[in-house]
């Protein structure tokens, strides 16, 4: 149930290090810093402990059943219940079942994970002469939509490449989601043109509200990365934004956006499902 449908939003954009204390100490650094600013719901980056690089994910792995080693995660729900916010907790690498994941944690204000999502479209690319990364070497996808019920209202979560699949984010449109956040990590071959285009496509398309959070550019690894961790509103519109540096950005949630923007544009309303639905996309 949405207790707070205006609030403020924090974007923790964090230069990510070979030291995974040092990460985890600057994501509590950040997320307290978030609080005090105001803001209900804190969203961490993609690979916030862990350099987005295949070469890390295995030493950075946590399996979330074992307590005493998953420092990521119990930071994230101490910091939660700490602060009495939402936590979007960007991704880390798990391990589950022998296997690792790409994962977002989601906590609520008492600490208690609401909801854990795999990103399901895993990213590999080859341009060649200019990049190459393939997390199929190492992740095994997900396959469930998340979408969480918080006190902020009823979250869709996608990790990075997910963004690229609008049919992922109708399904959370359709569910009724008021929001997707999308922890990423694009890079500089894809991220100049086509980041910010991503963001407002999902939420002009499904008109709700889309917020990005990235790592800073200067992150350790050798995927070098766009950053500009961003909130979208259901017209579009670029709330905030930031450039590549490391930066917190603070911004201001307004829900009735959403019923605004329906009013005015009734796209639900006029979806001609009997055109489509008997259309096969593969013929
Ligand atoms: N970390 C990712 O999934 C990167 C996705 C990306 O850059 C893209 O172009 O898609």
């Amino acid at each position: 149930m949405v207790k707070l449908s205006k609030f403020k939003i924090g974007l923790c954009q964090l230069s990510v290090t070979t030291e995974k204390k040092t990460n985890i100490d600057k994501a509590c650094s950040a997320i307290e810093f978030a609080s005090k600013q105001g803001a209900s719901l804190v969203v961490l980056p993609e690979m916030w402990n862990c350099p987005y690089s295949t070469d890390y994910f295995e030493q950075f792995a946590e399996n979330f059943d074992d307590q005493e080693s998953a420092s990521s995660y119990k930071m994230l729900s101490k910091l939660a219940s700490q602060e009495g916010i939402t936590i979007v907790g960007g991704s880390i690498p798990e391990r589950c079942e022998g296997q690792l994941c790409n994962t977002c944690c989601v906590f609520g204000p008492n600490g208690d994970l609401l909801a854990k999502h795999r990103k399901i479209h895993l990213f590999d690319v080859n341009i060649p002469d200019d990049i190459s990364f393939k997390e199929s070497d190492i992740f095994l996808a997900g396959s469930e939509p998340t979408i969480v019920d918080t006190d902020v209202g009823k979250i869709g979560i996608g990790i990075c490449h997910d963004i690229r699949f609008p049919e992922l984010a109708m399904v959370y449109q359709a569910r009724g989601a008021h929001l997707i956040c999308y922890p990423g990590a694009f890079n500089m071959s894809t991220g100049e043109a086509l980041w910010e285009l991503e963001q407002k496509a999902r939420a002009v398309d499904n008109q709700l509200f889309v917020a990005t959070c990235s790592p800073s550019r200067f992150s350790a690894g050798t995927y070098t990365i766009w950053g500009h961790s961003t909130l979208v509103d259901p017209f579009g519109n670029v709330i905030a934004t930031s450039e590549h540096d490391e930066t917190i950005v603070i911004a201001e949630v307004d829900y009735s956006a959403i019923q605004y923007t329906r009013d005015s544009f009734p796209i639900e309303k006029q979806r001609r499902q009997d055109i489509y639905k008997f259309i096969d996309l593969h013929v």
